[in-house]
């Protein structure tokens, strides 16, 4: 029976009755697609290969010696938990559109790819989603990458090895065009934080039933389709059993100096106090530091970061509509827009993100987030979220803003803020606060089932 991905009941991926092109299915795809892998360390190259039999040849030799499948990683992640035993790193393929050219595939094999803004690729896309000119891009990015490859563990150490080990593979007609270097921050809780000093990476879509499972469920389901994250992989030698995703990757540098700034600003200005300032930031996220959502409470929480939460109810006036994370999930619909964030920050800095130091000790540049997510669709998941919620003022209220974390384009309507938690006073119309993310590049790519790797 064909892999059902509009399933809406998490898989239950270690069940002795799963069906055989389910079975298929796991033993076939990359790991870090339905479940995150740990990727604490993070090593990510960009690659052009330029001779069709060699690239192949390369991407065949690391798929079938350095990656393991989606089910080997959950079994080691069972394990991890029942016996401490720590899994294999983790070694992922993306291939952009133009990498399957150059690695021989004609275009009406590419034109089997249903996702026209892969194929399109991002330099093609930033009209619609308001990104800088390609010609802003660092270098790297302006070049025809033709594969990425990601390789993660909970150590430096393994991430360093296996970069050396697959680079002395790199057959010399290949280039190195460039790679990015990921490492997870934590706050004192040990939650990962982004370089704003916010928990991120908490809400997630989960496919699997042990998962679902862990997670209390009252109000949010966060038990998704494969179908959100998955798509029969086209040429792979069994579509029907090898699946694959479409990969965005995003440099998004993040000026945090000014994004301490305007934090501070708009604590002044809406005259908060004491522990109230907290609320500025959090009303441009949707979540305090430590990740307590705040459309539920009107202080940061402590405990363990909440996810069972919705907007129903709050009509801005406790979250903003225009909060990151109500504008790039508003809950209450565009389920299938959801897509499995898989991203890291990079960056080193001097200062501890999670202290209360002042936004000069802060740094305004070289560091931000490696933004990455799986999609089944990039069309309607990732450049959705970014076109039609983050970057649209209007989106679900009129004249709300765009999303101050992520939004781009002109932001040149007037907003207001609710001056207390949950009351109906509001402040004069202001000016938006000022974009402080800025895209340095990126691209799309797909992920293509292991059985795809192995064939070439
Ligand atoms: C530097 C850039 C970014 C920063 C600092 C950032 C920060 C955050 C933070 C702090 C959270 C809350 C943690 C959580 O709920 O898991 C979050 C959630 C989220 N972000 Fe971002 N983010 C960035 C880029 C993006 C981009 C480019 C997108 C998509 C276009 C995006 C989509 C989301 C989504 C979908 C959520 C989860 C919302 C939910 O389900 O409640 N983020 N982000």
């Amino acid at each position: 029976m064909p892999v059902d991905l509009n399933n809406e009941r998490p898989l239950a991926w270690d069940s002795a009755t799963l069906n055989a092109d389910t079975k298929a299915m796991l033993d076939n795809l990359q790991p870090n697609i339905l479940r995150a892998h740990v990727r604490e360390h993070m090593s990510i190259l960009f690659v052009r290969f330029n001779n069709p039999a060699e690239g192949r040849a390369f991407l065949r030799h690391i798929a079938t010696t350095k990656m393991k499948s989606a089910r080997k990683h959950l079994e080691e992640v069972r394990e991890f938990a029942a016996r401490g035993r720590p899994g294999t790193p983790y070694v992922g393929i993306g291939i952009s559109k133009a990498g399957y050219i150059d690695l021989g595939h004609s275009l009406d094999e590419v034109r089997k790819f249903g996702d026209k803004v892969f194929r399109d690729g991002m330099k093609r896309r930033i009209t619609e989603v308001d990104d800088p000119p390609v010609d802003q891009w660092e270098w790297v990015f302006q070049r025809e990458i033709h594969a990425v490859i990601l390789i993660g563990d909970a150590e430096p150490e393994s991430v360093a090895a296996l970069r050396e080990e697959i680079l002395a593979e790199l057959p010399d007609s290949a280039r190195l065009l460039g790679e990015e270097t990921g490492q997870g921050m934590r706050n004192p809780a040990g939650d990962g934080i982004e370089h704003f000093g916010y928990v991120d990476g908490r809400s997630q879509p989960l496919f699997l039933k042990d998962e679902v499972e862990r997670e209390p469920r009252k109000q949010w389901d966060p038990a998704f389709p494969l179908a959100n994250v998955l798509v029969p992989d086209p040429l792979a030698p069994n579509p029907v059993r090898h699946h694959g995703s479409y990969f965005v990757f995003r440099k998004l540098e993040q000026n945090v100096r000014a994004f301490k700034e305007i934090e501070r600003d708009l604590a002044d200005g809406l005259g908060l106090a004491d522990a109230d300032r907290d609320r500025a930031g959090a009303m441009l996220v949707g979540r305090f530091k430590d990740g307590t959502p705040l459309t539920s409470k009107a202080k940061a929480g402590g405990g363990p970061v909440a996810n069972d939460f919705i907007y129903d109810g709050d009509d801005g006036s406790k979250c903003p509509f225009s909060g990151h994370v109500r504008k790039t999930n508003p809950r209450s619909f565009g389920r299938e827009v959801i897509m499995a964030r898989r991203g890291q920050t990079y960056g080193q800095r001097a200062d501890d993100p999670s202290d209360d130091s002042p936004p000069e000790n802060r740094p305004s540049g070289e560091v931000g987030l490696l933004f990455m997510a799986f999609n089944g669709s990039l069309i309607n998941q990732f450049e959705f979220t970014q076109q039609t919620w983050a970057n649209n003022p209007d989106f679900e209220n009129p004249a709300t803003g765009h999303d101050p974390v992520i939004g781009q384009g002109e932001r040149d309507i007037k907003v207001t803020f609710p001056k207390v938690w949950g009351k109906p006073e509001m402040s004069l119309p202001q000016t938006q606060v000022a974009q402080t993310v800025t895209m340095k590049g990126g691209e799309y790519f797909f992920a293509p089932s292991l059985a795809y790797l192995r064939n070439l």
